[in-house]
């Protein structure tokens, strides 16, 4: 992050070059004191036991963006020298009389961490000869921090100075695992204060206590609203701030946010725009405080979101509700995963790793319609499709000094692919496969030359990829079994957890997917398109999970000693590589042997095994205690009811199959009256684009019950009205997520959207089919870690742009969120306001505003 130092500065460069005294400050790195100015336990002069120094003596340089320091006494020399980065700094201060006058500078350089860099506090403090001197210094420093030019010839007075910046703090004192408050005395209320910002604390005592506290508050009283909590308590503030009669003014409000909670999704977002690493916790609450202070404010999008009825009350039918969203809307998977994994909010982020394996056990799939408005192509939000990485690239991570040899490309750039292919040493066994499904491919190119409709081709490929597994068998000797397999077959014998081999051969697998994109055969050639496509030749009806409808939530337990689940689950610098690893290499057990999915024991079990086994329970907040039940509960043995893929192959001709970008595979086509009419080679139960009576409670048209009447949705029509033919584009079939994110993080360690922007005026969707393995749903959001799911080549799983969408559920039981917070369950739509919003982020390589 850091560039390289800067020369020594020119006489011409410097605005103010003094002699200053040192100051001892009891530690090596300068940095136990003084300590911040002011505030409870941070006395505003130095504390006694730091000391002037005084054999040494510093000459300070400033020039409009470093400090220079270098020491004349007691050993001068080159080495002596120390740069500051202004950019590095959160503030400066100078004591009060009767305190010595001391130049204190709070200095937050990025330290390399286990897990990312992140910022770590260092404090420098130089005695002035006089207290004028001092407070000159301490005033041309902050004036630059403050984004206001001096020169030299500039007469640095305290005038110069605009007021402190006043901040509104609001925190959530139950959120994440409910450290807020203590965060806010050790680390949030010390650096703010550092950087001269004058605030007011408020901890927020009930739901929608924020919403009706920013609907009340006199706005222009502050310079931003900062939330010290998790999504959840900002999405209240949105929307308060969009209830109020003043709307569009108070929307420009800046807000900020201090990530307290268990997702932190925007705080994710926020910490890689401004070029750090991926981080959690402390760590990333420190860089995004240090943003804070930094001050830079960039516009955010926001999306208007109208839902279904809630409730009748008062024997009122209940009317649409239109809310305002900075982060996302989420139905199917992510939403589950988010509602469910409530019960383990004491594990903070681990929650949503256990949260993810114990609704891939079970998965689900839902009936549904999702229709979009991409981005028209002239306009200036159209954002160019994602870039794949470079298969290469994700290859070499991880892996220099481990193979000199030519990788295969059957490692994909997933983890799990990365480090099983670690595992592999015969490598001339693996050239051979490797020549032999060349050979393979190149017999069935041949074939698929001599034309035929999309089914036929489709079914003929996928005798081809029988063939080509039994000559995979006969030269592995081993039963590489795949994974989809695995989720069609009723009662399949593989299970979900495979073996290392097995595992080795289901990434193959999928890159033997890729290979058949790339080559232009498309998502039907695949082994899931080829299954697929298949069954529904024969007419057979595919199982992939347990219907939604006929699956309730299942009741799940934890093992006999959930404390040990819980101290182990608690390194919530969720591993989740490792986590899957484990998941994978551990042995087939007797229930998945004789078919049955995974329960929570086993996910816990293997769990336990990678983190940390001998480590002691640490205390676990009250709401989150998990009583050991007196049998371990199974996930309920699964019925398998079948469930019916109406999806149809992906049509030989739609360009999207071929796509190696956008992952298009559904062949989403346009709603023109032309294209509704099914093409006769695609079963007509694929694609429908005629309105089917929703799920949920809306059937006809209440007038939406919007605070905000005045902004208009102007791309969508009410709820309950068909959307226009032109430029819309609808997919109807089984879903197992659908995603609609526009930030860059789904949670701070989750790169959802890797292309997005705070104000690129675009909503990323993502959606996967019903049909997708566990095993490449997992690897999805194993990927997902690194934002490298892009590259992930699965037909199921499609990335798409779009302005606004709506989703029609037909399953009739399901959960929706937005911003992770739980919306009635129906019909829903949404369209994006582009920079409706501003967010402080921070000034780290944008171009932006200050507050
Ligand atoms: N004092 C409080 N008591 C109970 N609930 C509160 C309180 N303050 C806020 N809430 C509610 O708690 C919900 C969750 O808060 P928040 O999202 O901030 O934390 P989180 O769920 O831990 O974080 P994340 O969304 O990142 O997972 C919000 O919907 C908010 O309305």
């Amino acid at each position: 992050m850091r560039s390289p130092d800067p020369p020594i500065p020119s006489p011409a460069e410097a605005l103010l070059h003094s002699q200053f005294g040192g100051w001892s400050t009891g530690n090596n790195n300068n940095s136990s004191c003084p300590n911040s100015p002011g505030g409870p336990g941070r006395p505003s002069s130095p504390s006694p036991s730091p000391s002037p120094s005084p054999c040494s003596s510093y000459a300070l340089t400033l020039t409009p963006t470093h400090i220079h320091v270098q020491r004349l006494a007691p050993r001068p020399g080159k080495e002596a020298r120390l740069i500051l980065p202004l950019s590095e700094l959160a503030g400066c201060s100078c004591p009060r009389a009767p305190a010595p006058p001391l130049l204190v500078l709070y200095w937050y350089p990025p330290g390399r961490r286990r897990k990312g860099v992140s910022r770590r506090r260092q404090v420098r403090a130089y005695l002035a000869e006089t207290r004028a001197e001092a407070e000159r210094w301490c005033t041309a420093v902050q004036c630059l921090l403050r984004g206001l030019p001096i020169s030299a010839d500039t007469e640095i007075s305290r005038s110069l100075l605009p007021r402190p910046r006043r901040l509104l703090l609001l925190v959530n004192p139950f959120s994440g695992r409910g450290q807020a408050m203590q965060w806010c005395q050790t680390y949030i209320l010390p650096m703010i204060r550092e950087a001269n910002i004058s605030y007011n604390l408020i901890q927020t005592e009930r739901q929608n206590h924020a919403k009706e506290l920013i609907k009340e508050i006199s706005l222009s009283d502050w310079d931003g609203i900062i939330i010290v909590s998790g999504d959840g308590l900002l999405h209240e503030v949105i929307n308060g701030l969009m209830e109020r009669p003043d709307w569009d003014s108070a929307i420009k409000v800046p807000v900020g946010i201090l990530p307290c909670g268990s997702g932190n999704a925007l705080a994710g977002s926020i910490n890689h725009h401004a070029g750090y690493d991926m981080c959690l916790r402390e760590p990333l609450l420190l860089n995004c405080c240090f943003q804070l202070c930094r001050g830079g404010v960039k516009p955010m999008d926001l999306v208007s979101v109208t839902t279904s009825p809630g409730p009748s009350q008062n024997g009122y039918p209940g009317l649409p509700r239109r809310l305002f969203s900075f982060l996302s809307v989420a139905w199917g998977f992510v939403s589950d995963v988010d509602i469910e994994s409530e019960r383990y909010r004491g594990l903070g982020s681990a929650r949503f790793t256990l949260g993810t394996l114990v609704r891939l056990a079970s998965l689900r799939s839902y009936k549904g319609r999702l229709s979009y408005l991409p981005p028209s192509a002239n306009s200036p939000d159209a954002s160019p499709p994602p870039q794949r990485r470079p298969l290469s690239r994700s290859i070499t991570e991880g892996l220099e000094g481990f193979c000199r040899t030519p990788i295969h490309r059957t490692c994909s750039d997933m983890g799990l692919s990365e480090q099983r292919s670690l595992r592999r040493v015969d490598t001339e066994r693996e050239r051979e496969r490797e020549m032999e499904r060349q050979r393979e491919r190149e017999r069935r190119r041949e074939r698929v030359r001599g034309g035929g409709t999309g089914v036929v081709r489709a079914s003929s490929l996928a005798e081809d990829r029988e063939r080509e597994m039994e000559v995979e068998d006969e030269t592995s000797g081993t039963s590489s079994e795949s994974n989809e397999r695995d989720d069609s077959g009723v009662g399949s014998e593989d299970g979900m957890i495979a073996s290392k081999e097995e595992g080795a051969g289901m990434a193959e697998e999928d890159m033997e997917e890729e290979e058949m994109g790339r080559n232009g055969e498309g998502g039907s050639s695949s082994m899931d398109g080829v299954m697929e496509a298949k069954e529904v030749e024969e007419g057979y009806a595919l199982n992939v999970g347990r219907e939604a409808s006929e699956d309730s939530h299942g009741s799940c337990s934890y093992p006999d000693h959930p404390q040990e689940a819980r101290s182990s689950l608690r390194k919530n610098s969720a591993p989740s590589s490792q986590i899957a690893n484990a998941f994978f290499s551990q042995p087939m057990s007797q229930e998945s042997e004789s078919g049955a999915s995974y329960g929570t024991e086993e996910t816990l079990s293997f769990l336990l095994q990678t983190q940390n086994p001998g480590s002691e329970p640490e205390h676990v907040p009250p709401q989150t205690r998990l009583a050991p039940s007196p049998s371990p509960l199974q996930l309920p043995t699964p019925k398998l009811p079948s469930l019916s893929l109406s999806l149809s192959p992906t049509p030989p001709s739609s360009p999207s199959c071929a796509s190696p970008h956008s992952s298009c595979y559904l062949a989403p086509r346009p709603n023109t009256p032309s294209s509704a009419s099914p093409s006769p080679s695609i079963p007509s139960s694929s694609f429908t684009f005629d309105l089917a009576e929703p799920a949920g409670h809306l059937r006809t048209t209440p007038h939406v019950t919007s605070p905000i009447n005045s902004l208009r949705d102007d791309l969508l029509p009410p709820l309950d009205q068909p959307l226009p033919n032109r430029d819309w584009v609808t997919i109807e079939g089984d879903f197992v997520l659908v995603l609609a994110i526009y930030q860059s993080h789904l949670g701070a360690d989750l790169h959802a959207a890797p292309q997005a922007r705070f104000d690129d005026g675009l909503i990323h969707l993502t959606f996967v089919r019903a049909g997708i393995s566990r095993a490449t749903l997992l690897r999805l959001f194993l990927a997902m870690e690194r934002g490298a799911h892009l590259s992930l080549s699965s037909p199921y799983v499609s990335h798409v742009p779009a302005r606004a969408f709506r989703l029609q559920p037909l399953s009739p039981r399901g959960t929706l969120t937005v911003d992770g917070e739980l919306v009635p369950y129906g019909p829903l739509q949404a369209q994006v306001h582009p920079s409706m919003s501003r967010l402080i982020v921070g000034d780290s390589g944008v171009k932006l505003t200050r507050f």
